[in-house]
């Protein structure tokens, strides 16, 4: 089947393929309409699975990197991990993330391509690599522009180490990170062999300092899919169709501060969320709607009746008004700050109990933004002391910067971050 990515015009990192050759007609209209009706857990998807399943593939190469405005897939692994190596190391591994991350979104038989055909492939696949929609984004920390590797001029202007915001409960194991790998697909053994094949590849000069693993629902019934306190997440998420929006709000420019290699990069915010579910699951249902400001059947604002329908924030009070405290009336943009806006992609995370037996669930939130003060931060702050955090925990996660896409300029992201 053919879906099409939002934004599959701008350049081969938005865009899907299928290695098996051409499909389309109705099926490939049918996954447009439904992209370009709205958003997913972080974007809309198609939901329906066909034996091309395995088949789609998003191509490494472009502007962008795939995995920022990709669809959101069903399965996630977040690796972050710091450089142990030297700076010609350092380069080193910015070329072999580079060539495995081309050859494993390729897929195709092994030993099709002579990088596929290495001993240690895993083989949990078998002997033809299916692709299932994987991306892997590679995102570096500001740890990694300190005095190891001489790299501080070449610092993204904003990328900061994340502070501990209000409410947080920080766990530096959970925290940080020279690199951050975001492994994505949409069958979970995909996801594994990609995670072992980079991690075989880079040993000895990568070490993992923490890891943790997602996925997302179909919709349920419809719509967008449900977070684990069972609402609708990623409904109001900008348009990534729309190439002057992501231009301003996901896409990092050169100039102005920013070095010019930063151009088709996005700054990355992970927030590893947990939420006490045995808690919200005692909370009735009139209490949840208020505390995000929307219907948890529905999706719908609590001042409208359909998903997509814009909230009205006039009203204070009353039956039907969205409360101030409110996640979504926090969190929306202002009508003075249009372009204080973030392309949400988070994943569920399920890691079973935690050492007192309760549920240990909630939200690996990420999201990409072309400004992190003025957006994320922005909004961040504004959520302080909203309903919503009395629920959730942040324990971890960090700020990183999202790479240009692969083939954006000549000597790949070695040349790029190490500059020469
Ligand atoms: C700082 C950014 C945000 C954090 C952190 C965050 C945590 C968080 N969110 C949900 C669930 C929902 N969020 C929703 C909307 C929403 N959330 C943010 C930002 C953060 N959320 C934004 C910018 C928005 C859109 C606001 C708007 O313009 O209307 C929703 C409603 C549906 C939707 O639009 O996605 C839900 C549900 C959880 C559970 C959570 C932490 C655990
Ligand atoms: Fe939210």
């Amino acid at each position: 089947m053919t879906r099409h990515a939002p934004g599959g015009g701008t350049g081969p990192g938005t865009g899907r393929v299928t290695r098996r050759g051409l499909l389309g007609g109705a099926a490939g209209a049918a996954g447009g309409a439904a992209l370009a009706a709205g958003a997913g857990l972080a974007m809309a998807r198609d939901d329906t699975t066909t034996p091309d399943e395995g088949d789609l593939r998003y191509s490494a190469d472009g502007p962008h990197q795939a995995g920022i405005l990709t669809p959101v897939q069903r399965h996630a692994c977040y690796l972050a991990g710091d450089v142990t190596t030297d700076r010609e190391g350092l380069r080193r591994l910015l070329d072999t993330l580079t060539a495995r991350i081309r050859a494993l979104t390729a897929g195709g038989p092994v030993g099709d391509d002579g990088l596929v055909r290495t001993a240690a492939d895993n083989g949990i696949l078998g002997d033809d690599l299916p692709t299932a929609g994987l991306t892997i984004t590679v995102s570096v920390g500001a740890s990694l522009f300190d005095r190891r590797f001489g790299l501080a001029p070449r610092r993204p202007a904003r990328l900061v180490p994340m502070p501990a915001f209000a409410d947080d409960a920080l766990d530096p194991a959970w925290c940080g990170g020279d690199l951050l790998v975001q492994v994505c697909a949409d069958e979970p053994d995909v996801v594994v062999h990609a995670v072992r094949d980079l991690l075989r590849a880079t040993r000895g000069d990568l070490q993992v300092r923490w890891r943790r693993d997602g996925f997302t629902s179909p919709p349920r019934p419809s719509g967008t899919p449900r977070n684990l306190l069972g609402f609708k997440d990623g409904t109001a998420n900008p348009d990534v169709s729309d190439d002057a929006l992501m231009d301003r709000l996901v896409w990092t420019h050169g100039g102005g501060g920013e070095p010019d290699w930063v151009e088709g990069g996005s700054y990355h915010v992970v927030r590893l969320i947990r939420m006490f579910v045995e808690f919200w699951d005692r909370v009735s249902v009139r209490e949840q709607n208020a505390i995000f400001g929307r219907d948890k059947s529905s999706g719908a604002p609590l001042t409208g009746t359909d998903e997509f329908d814009p909230p009205d924030y006039t009203g204070q009070s009353g039956g039907g008004a969205i409360r101030l405290d409110a996640h979504i009336r926090r969190a929306s943009r202002s009508g003075t700050a249009p372009d204080q806006r973030i392309l949400r992609r988070g994943f569920n995370y399920d890691a079973g109990l935690d050492a007192a037996g309760n549920l240990d669930m909630g939200l690996i939130f990420t999201c990409f933004n072309a400004d992190l003060e003025r957006q994320f931060t922005a909004i961040q702050r504004r959520l302080e002391g909203e309903a919503l955090s009395d629920y959730v925990s942040p324990f971890g996660g960090g700020f990183y910067f999202a790479l240009p896409g692969l083939g954006s300029g000549e000597g790949g992201w070695a040349r790029a971050v190490l500059g020469t």
